[in-house]
């Protein structure tokens, strides 16, 4: 699929996002502005359904499970069964599940990666979950190994790049978009943390360039003050998920569902999207 260009009567020239998510036969929104998704970081199952009961009311799009902040993760049958919990309070609100690595700016958990694959693959064969988070960086035979599997429980599959340091080149970045293509994934995601105003220009251009490029949907943010423009303007460059705070924040520079909705909405008045 690629991108429509138009011109619309007020003058201003549309670019459609045309690559929008699709679940298991479910597209999700309608492409004219980036899906919201709120992170459930609480540590302990009272904690967690709290938060999502909270959230919900706020009419997130998306949900995401931050799995390494819940102090339970070493028991699988424990998480699968939190996990069957947040869906069923969740009802049609999809749910992605991510352990995110302490090398990509996660919480330290105890398990081994093999643990973590194990965990991951026991979800998916769950069905409680609609879309798996893994970084890029991981072994590539345990990041084959957890597209074949999600793929076979028809579970989406998020590959992603975080850097909290810095922002890379343009080439460096737009290349773990296309290797996450290469691999299969779903959604490539990238976030990046910038330095200097241009950081957020770089992770803008890489981000047009995807939406033009790429054939999968693509998630983009820079964190931090700066980076929050990126999370309020990246729907028009490409990025089809914006991360907003629902009750906790997952990542500096997420703002509030509430001012994120408002801006979006401000957004798509001025751009004719409405
Ligand atoms: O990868 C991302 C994006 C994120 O890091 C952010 O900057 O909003 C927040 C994380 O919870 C999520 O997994």
């Amino acid at each position: 699929m690629s991108s429509i260009i138009f011109i619309n009567e007020r003058g201003l020239i549309i670019i459609k996002t045309t690559k929008q998510i699709e679940l298991t036969g479910r597209r999700l929104g309608d492409g004219k502005r980036p899906l919201i998704c709120t992170p459930l970081v609480g540590k302990t199952r009272e904690a967690i359904l709290y938060e999502t009961e909270k959230i919900l009311a706020k009419q997130p799009d998306l949900l995401e499970w931050r799995v390494d902040f819940f102090e339970g993760i070493a028991d699988t049958c424990t998480v699968i069964d939190l996990a069957k919990s947040i869906k069923h309070i969740a009802k049609d609100t999809p749910l992605i599940f991510t352990r995110r690595s302490f090398k990509e700016g996660g919480e330290q958990i105890s398990l081994s990666e093999s643990q973590v694959v194990r965990l991951y693959s026991a979800i998916c064969e769950s069905g409680n979950v609609d879309i798996i988070d893994y970084e890029l960086m991981n072994v590539k035979e345990d990041v084959n190994h957890l597209r074949n599997i999600s793929k076979k429980h028809g579970i989406k599959m998020i590959m992603s790049y975080h850097n909290f340091n810095c922002t890379p080149e343009v080439d460096a970045l737009s290349e773990k978009l296309i290797e996450a293509e290469h691999m299969q994934a779903d959604i490539a995601k990238i976030a990046v943390m910038p330095n200097h105003l241009e950081d957020v220009l770089t992770l803008l251009h890489v981000t047009l360039d995807a939406k033009q490029k790429m054939k999968i949907p693509v998630i983009t943010m820079s964190m931090g003050a700066y980076g929050s423009l990126t999370r309020m303007f990246g729907g028009i460059f490409g990025s089809a998920v914006t991360f907003a705070v629902g009750e906790n924040s997952s990542a500096p520079g997420q703002v509030p569902i509430e001012d994120m909705k408002t801006v979006l909405a401000i957004l798509q008045r001025v751009t004719g999207e409405e």
